[in-house]
């Protein structure tokens, strides 16, 4: 396939997300809707924000979200954005981002593109591969799509609801998002568009068609560009974003005998459940391997002090690497003898007090627990209890158990 130097011509997009999301039954509209401390539109423009190949990104938000989406793109530091007002529907939100690249009386807008690239807003989960397809298609033919089999078939229904005829499914494909379009195509079917289609229209592809002569080049795509529409469909979205993070960690193993040993075992069982670590004895001049994951699990003998641990923060901290998702670490305390109680608060103040004043920076310090045993059946149990506990804490991401000091 043709790589990134094929995009030798300036491509743009516009991401409509002016609509109220009533079919999710939530009053606040889907795309505003946050998990992992972000609302679902920052991960879709952060999607196309890190394509070196595109250039701008048109926002089309509802007059009253003007603001919260001006407040989004600030505390998340997306570049690329500018912010636009939508209409009533979604034709009329698309129309408005197209315009968005018109020299107007306010002075120059956007660079007018080559292509441009129309992705529905609550559509987080496209990549770069097909995101290629879709602008080079557009390129040669002046119009593209994305299409998905259908899995329920299509029927005609008659005005008393009654079964008129069925369409044979294989003939018949579900259009999805992203379409690309030569932006001079699109612009023109939007110029010469019916108020019938601007009120009752679904397809950008149509209008290419009907009001610009142009038969848009369909592309299968993956099954990850469906849309969140249902409430479901956002606790989807949320639980694969936290998957994709889940996958790999970075394991800070110390210098102690004790603690290799432990972290040994803890690798062993974490990669038999296909989690890829980096293994580390110290965090020192490693700040690179340091942003190549954001799930850290640091083992430590009992007693030892969180100084590592705020180091690491501080290179978090530096270079921004929780902005954008939590960064998880995982304190591992390894107890080879009983501590007093005096310790153990001692302690538990430490990693209470850091965990708070770490998560306001979106990084989730958690704390285990665990004694070491001489008897191999019980130490083997722990061991097995330590990286259920870890797997959970970085998988599930949950704010509510930082600072807490866990019992493998
Ligand atoms: N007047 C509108 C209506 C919709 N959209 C956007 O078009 C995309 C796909 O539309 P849809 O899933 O139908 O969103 P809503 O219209 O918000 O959903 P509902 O029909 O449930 O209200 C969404 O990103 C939505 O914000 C838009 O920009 N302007
Ligand atoms: O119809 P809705 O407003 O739910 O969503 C818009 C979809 O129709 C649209 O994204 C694709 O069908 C491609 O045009």
């Amino acid at each position: 396939m043709m790589g990134r130097d094929a995009v030798d011509f300036t491509v743009s997009v516009v991401l409509p997300a002016a609509g109220s999301g009533e079919r999710t039954g939530l009053p606040t509209p889907k795309q505003f809707c946050t998990f992992l401390n972000r609302p679902l539109i920052s991960f879709t423009i952060e999607t196309f924000e890190r394509i070196p190949w595109i250039k701008s990104i048109v926002v089309v938000v509802a007059k009253e979200s003007r603001d919260p989406m001006l407040q989004i793109v600030q505390q998340f530091c997306h570049t690329k954005v500018k912010v636009v007002e939508g209409g009533t529907t979604r034709h009329r939100s698309i129309f408005s981002g197209l315009q968005a690249f018109i020299e107007s009386s306010e002075g120059p807008e956007l660079p007018k593109p080559k292509v441009v690239i129309i992705h529905d807003a609550v559509r987080p989960f496209v990549d770069e591969e097909f995101l290629l397809k879709i602008t080079l298609a557009a390129k040669e033919q002046g119009a593209s799509g994305a299409i998905r089999p259908l899995v329920s078939t299509v029927i005609a229904t008659t005005s008393e609801g009654f079964l008129d005829h069925s369409l044979e499914r294989t003939k018949y494909r579900a259009s999805e998002m992203p379409q690309g379009f030569l932006y001079d195509v699109i612009y023109q079917a939007y110029q010469r568009c019916s108020e019938f289609d601007f009120e009752f229209g679904t397809e950008c592809l149509h209008l290419a068609l009907q009001y610009s002569g142009t038969s848009a080049k369909l592309i299968e795509g993956p099954p990850t560009l469906w849309k969140v529409t249902y409430k479901r469909d956002l606790a989807a979205a949320e639980s694969i974003i936290k998957e994709s993070l889940s996958l790999s960690a970075c394991l800070i193993t110390g210098a102690m005998a004790e603690t290799v040993e432990l972290s040994s075992r803890l690798q062993k069982n974490l990669e038999s459940h296909h989690m890829t670590l980096d293994v580390l004895p110290c965090i020192k001049e490693n700040n690179e391997l340091l942003l190549k994951t954001r799930n850290f699990i640091q083992i430590s003998i009992s007693g030892a002090s969180l100084s590592e641990t705020e180091e690491m923060v501080k290179v978090f901290e530096e270079t921004k690497h929780a902005l954008l998702y939590p960064v998880v670490i995982v304190w591992v305390r390894l107890c080879t003898d009983e501590a007093t109680d005096i310790q153990k608060n001692v302690e538990l103040k430490a990693i209470m007090e850091l965990s708070m004043k770490v998560k306001r920076g979106n990084i989730l310090l958690y704390c285990v627990q665990i004694l070491y045993s001489k008897v191999p059946e019980l130490w083997e149990r722990s061991v097995e209890r330590l990286t259920e506990i870890t797997e959970s804490l970085i998988r599930d991401r949950n704010p509510v158990l930082t600072g807490q000091m866990l019992q493998a």
